[in-house]
């Protein structure tokens, strides 16, 4: 049985007192649900976060993180340092990260493997744009993306990462995929899984959906068998709204 997991992309946005005021708000609205919730915040407020949902189910994540565990790599932020501060999700492989600051999937699979030898939960993000789609590619493009940033992962390994289908094409655009859309990459990806680890490790993987997820659609995107859950960026900002997504 795979538990319903709702995150929250902050991407680069919010200053400090924003944090507190969405942190204090989301509390108060925050049910004792069913759900899995974690907010995936800038590295800045990781702390401060960790310290306002401190009491609560409510769990923090980061949006990216370095491979190495130290070292002479001015600007980077290593999985260690994530784990010293208790973060307990880490995105890694989205598509901002792929398409503005070079990315590869070579570079996800090394922070992927990073990742699982500690007690971070990844979450690896895959999916085409608009071009691949138009023409046809995308299932081509989901699967190799799959196969390289898995390439090294044990049946284990691969049974605790969170899958989190975006297409590009529907990031911050308010065009939503379809949930038929949605949910037949999300039976795609669950498919390679199985192929690449057997049926028992497809069954407990979590995939999400992203990509314009709206208190309005949520439902309908939850509605579907291989959809486990939704990573969601502009409207996890405004913390009424999140709730009704986690509400769904
Ligand atoms: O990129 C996303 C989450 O990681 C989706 O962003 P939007 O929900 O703003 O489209």
């Amino acid at each position: 049985m795979r538990i319903p997991f709702i995150a929250g992309n902050w991407k680069m946005f919010k200053t400090g007192r924003e944090v507190v005021t969405f942190a204090e708000d989301f509390k108060k609205l925050y049910q004792d649900t069913d759900v899995r919730t974690a907010v995936c915040a800038p590295y800045v407020y990781l702390g401060l976060l960790k310290n306002l949902f401190s009491g609560t189910k409510i769990k923090v994540g980061a949006q990216n993180a370095f491979y190495e565990d130290e070292g002479a790599f001015t600007g980077e932020v290593s999985v260690k340092m994530l784990e010293d501060l208790g973060v307990d999700y880490c995105i890694i492989g989205h598509s901002e990260r792929r398409q503005y600051f070079g990315e590869t999937d070579e570079i996800v699979n090394k922070k992927l493997k990073r990742l699982l030898a500690g007690p971070i939960t990844p979450i690896l993000c895959v999916g085409e744009n608009l071009q691949q789609r138009e023409k046809e590619e995308q299932y081509l493009v989901v699967r190799d993306q799959l196969i390289w940033a898995l390439s090294g992962i044990t049946p284990q390994q691969a049974a605790k990462i969170v899958i989190a289908y975006e297409p590009v094409w529907a990031i911050g655009t308010g065009k939503t995929a379809t949930p038929q859309q949605a949910e037949d990459m999300c039976e795609f990806i669950r498919n390679a899984v199985e192929a690449l680890y057997g049926e028992e490790v497809a069954d407990q993987v979590v995939i999400q959906y992203g990509g314009s997820v709206k208190p309005a659609n949520a439902t309908d995107i939850m509605d579907m068998p291989n959809i486990d859950g939704a990573l969601v960026g502009g409207a996890s900002l405004n913390a009424s709204d999140f709730m009704e997504i986690i509400d769904f």
